[in-house]
């Protein structure tokens, strides 16, 4: 008698993680999960608000989409809502899990001369710091960086609260001669807008402009589509070369300091229009489109 095939049920995204720990002392494992259900929570959300905007479907799969929205929502809620997230992301960023990305990016920038050439011109770098969790992180280099963070959320009075890919386009043309996006873009939950995000970053600096990205090592190692090759070719039609990278195998953490190219390079962006899988298997949907 042939064997039932076994069908796995998928855990249903609404599923709850609780009791979220106070600020310190929480287990590295409990911060990343709670960052990872919260990332799994806000994608499914903009999904399904995609889904109710398009208004393609019927009635009843509208009522369904509504619900489960709601409880999506109400898990985001339970969850702690952005305050936990960014609060198990601050202690993520504790110097005794590997330190801020901001003294890997001010390294670079000390390797490249970057703070004697500002000394002789007497003039500070304009930071642009996307997504603060703190309001110090640059305050050790304010002699040559005049650090402006901004948050969807702000923590702190100096930290401004400001959707980037909501910023005045026009104010803010060649503006910054530094953009910070570290564990930014992931959080993105829609492929379109990180790839947006890109775009708005090379548009905002101005020539020569340096942007630093930073983001969790599977996000290129371990995508069905991204590569470390593929971001760099999108990277390279947005018209940004790539100066330094840094990551380890079996590390968590990759990170990219790229400078705005004097021309204007955006040949051909069809490559990266589309999702097109670049690796099999047992992967992770991390994605960035144009
Ligand atoms: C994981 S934390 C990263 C914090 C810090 N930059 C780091 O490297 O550890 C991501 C932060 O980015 C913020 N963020 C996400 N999208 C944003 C946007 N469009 N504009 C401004 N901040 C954003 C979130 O609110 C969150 O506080």
């Amino acid at each position: 008698m042939p064997k039932a095939k076994k069908t796995k049920r998928k855990a249903p995204v609404t599923l709850s993680v609780t009791a979220v720990p106070p600020e310190g002392g929480s287990k590295p494992t409990t911060t990343r999960t709670v960052i990872r259900r919260f990332h799994v929570l806000i994608k499914r959300k903009t999904q399904l608000q995609k889904l109710l905007s398009e208004a393609r479907t019927t009635e009843a799969d509208q009522d369904a989409t509504k619900k489960e929205l709601q409880a999506v929502e109400d898990d985001i809620v339970d969850l702690g809502g952005l305050e936990t997230y960014q609060r198990m992301s601050n202690i993520g960023q504790g110097n005794d899990r590997g330190g801020g990305s901001e003294k890997i990016f001010v390294g670079w920038l000390n390797e490249l001369s970057e703070p004697q050439r500002l000394r002789e011109a007497k003039r500070q770098f304009k930071l642009l710091e996307v997504g603060a969790l703190r309001h110090d992180n640059y305050t050790p280099y304010t002699t040559w960086i005049d650090n402006t963070p901004i948050d969807l959320h702000s923590r702190h009075p100096d930290i401004l609260e400001q959707d980037f890919l909501r910023l005045n386009e026009e104010e803010n043309r060649g503006r910054w001669d530094l953009i910070s996006l570290s564990l930014v873009v992931n959080f993105v939950p829609d492929a379109k807008d990180r790839g947006r995000m890109l775009r708005l970053s090379h548009d905002m600096l101005r020539a020569d402009g340096y942007l630093f990205l930073a983001l969790p090592l599977p996000c290129v190692l371990n995508s069905r589509y991204m590569t470390t090759e593929h971001l760099q070719g999108l990277m390279n039609v947005l018209g940004f070369t790539q100066i330094r990278s840094r990551w380890r195998e079996g590390g968590k953490m990759a990170y990219w300091l790229y400078k705005k190219a004097n021309i204007p390079l955006r040949p051909n962006t069809s490559l990266y229009e589309k999702k097109v899988v670049l690796r099999t298997g047992n992967r992770n949907n991390f994605c960035v489109l144009l």
